[in-house]
């Protein structure tokens, strides 16, 4: 290890500082890798942390770490040995000066994805997992209990569908190789600005399972861990479900529930991140005979319309202004080719997110439009969605609605400049780690009351019956393309 990382708390008397100043503060300070403050108004202190690099070419001379104490007459104390160190700790006024507990640390960052089966075996019992999530399938209260069964009647009535999917793409998904080069790449562009960790690739509906890596991080005795969702954007379908599944791993043990954790939401705004989808996209649109006319046309995985609208999920908003600010960088480039954004992958009998991607290409086809940029837009890696949704399916159905000049941006997988941005997110979220401790939005439903249990699971099987069983229902699942 070769960074050292120093927090510290002080009362909110030290407010007026924001985070300029502090920065500037530690202006003289050799090395600064990241400086972050923050205040916290349910614990009526401040944080400020100070993240310090190492520089291999002169290392006795760098100075390792520090917490910088503000006083309020300004002057600053810089406290800590220049050590591989840190306190996880907050200071309060009194100790600030003379840091008394300082342990070694070991950074982990945890990558969360989705998983996908990696044979056609695989296929019923993953799109089992993924029913059974009660973050995918939102069933109103009284239905709770059918979760399961409900779960393993979709899993078996998609499976086929799904099958033929995961065929036409090499017989299973790629997610589990790329998420473990991701890794890879972004443990080694930590390295290179000097923090040694492990990275660590939990996915939500197929191995490794989340509940697997936090196994592992615990063996190895993590002292501060970053979250990081390879989704851009955040949903509650996705990263909400991943994260509410550490939350409750964490709450339940002992050393988890101290561990200091900075889960990172969304990065989607991330300029690096922007950029890298910018020269993705320039760089395509150059493989048509002519640019300029070529519609970029964004492909969203969907969620329905009641995530959004009913359960607050950011996705849409995010969705949107993610494309704003891609569009504002390829304007700063001089390109400013005609765009749109659709939704792809709905399955069910809901209402999506709409415009639907299919329904976009028959329409952009009639209005004239002959060349067209997929981009897809909620995944950084290669898999069903990208490899046979939109290669196959949507190529398809574009060419016959008249779009004579296809091409797809690829997905940004391990391209240098976006995992070096990964991996700046994480030194910025590396600060703020505190421990997992607040009670979360699950709900643990038990029901105490046996009459009004039976109650419900009557009343919920005689509904359920007729609801789930109804044949639109069944083709809904069974031929609606995900
Ligand atoms: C931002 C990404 C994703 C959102 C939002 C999302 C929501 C969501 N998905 C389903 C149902 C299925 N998704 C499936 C595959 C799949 N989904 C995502 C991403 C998002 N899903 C990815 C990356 C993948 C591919 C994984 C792989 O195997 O490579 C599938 C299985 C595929 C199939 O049957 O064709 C299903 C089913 C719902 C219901 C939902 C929101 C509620
Ligand atoms: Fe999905």
């Amino acid at each position: 290890m070769n960074a050292t990382l120093y927090s510290a708390a002080f009362p909110t008397t030290f407010r007026s500082l924001d985070h300029r100043n502090f920065s500037a503060l530690c202006s003289d300070i050799q090395n600064p890798g990241y400086v972050d403050y923050h205040s916290n108004s349910n614990k009526s202190t401040s944080q400020a942390s100070l993240f310090l690099r190492s520089d291999s070419t002169n290392r006795s001379n760098v100075v390792l770490g520090g917490a910088l104490c503000v006083n309020p007459s300004g002057r600053r104390n810089l406290v800590g040995p220049a050590s591989y160190s840190v306190e996880t700790s907050a200071y309060d006024v009194a100790s600030l000066e003379s840091p008394s507990h300082v342990a070694e640390e070991k950074v982990g960052v945890l990558l969360l994805n989705l998983g996908g089966p990696e044979t056609l075996n695989d296929v019923q019992p993953f799109l089992f997992n993924l029913f059974a999530d009660p973050d995918i399938i939102r069933l109103p209260r009284l239905f709770r209990f059918l979760q399961r069964p409900l779960a393993k009647l979709i899993s078996v009535l998609r499976s086929p569908k799904s099958k033929e999917g995961y065929a036409a793409i090499g017989g299973g998904s790629p997610l589990r190789k790329i998420t473990d080069d991701q890794a890879l790449a972004i443990k080694m562009a930590l390295e290179a600005k000097g923090i040694s960790s492990n990275v660590y690739v939990g996915m939500r509906y197929w191995y490794p399972f989340t509940e697997e890596a936090i196994q592992q991080i615990k063996r190895d005795r993590i002292t501060r861990l970053v979250v990081l969702p390879l989704y851009p954007q955040f949903s509650i379908s996705t990263t909400g479900s991943s994260i509410r599944i550490l939350e409750h791993i964490f709450r339940e043990d002992a050393y988890l529930s101290k561990l200091p954790v900075s889960i990172i939401n969304s990065w989607y705004q991330r300029e690096g991140y922007i950029k890298s989808m910018g020269n993705l996209i320039q760089k395509e649109l150059q493989s048509f005979s002519e640019p300029k006319e070529v519609m970029i046309f964004f492909s969203a995985h969907g969620v329905p319309v009641s995530y959004v609208e009913d359960a607050g999920d950011p996705y849409r908003d995010q969705m949107e202004e993610c494309i704003f600010l891609i569009m504002q960088e390829l304007k700063a480039r001089g390109i400013s080719n005609e765009h749109t954004l659709a939704y792809q992958s709905r399955v069910g009998p809901v209402q999506w997110l709409k415009p639907y991607t299919d329904e976009v290409l028959v329409e952009l086809g009639q209005k004239g439009v002959k060349s067209l940029l997929a981009v897809p837009v909620s995944f950084v890696s290669e898999h069903i969605e990208t490899l046979e949704e939109i290669d196959m399916e949507y190529k398809e159905l574009a060419i016959e609605s008249g779009i004579k000049n296809w091409a797809r941006v690829p997905a940004l997988g391990v391209t240098p400049s976006f995992i070096t941005d990964l991996a700046d997110a994480v030194i910025e979220a590396l600060p703020s780690a505190t421990a997992m401790y607040a009670p979360t939005s699950i709900s643990e439903d038990v029901d105490h009351d046996p009459v009004s249990y039976f109650i419900k699971i009557f009343c919920g099987s005689i509904l359920a019956f007729i609801l789930f069983l109804s044949p639109k229902m069944i083709m809904a699942f069974r031929n609606q393309v995900i």
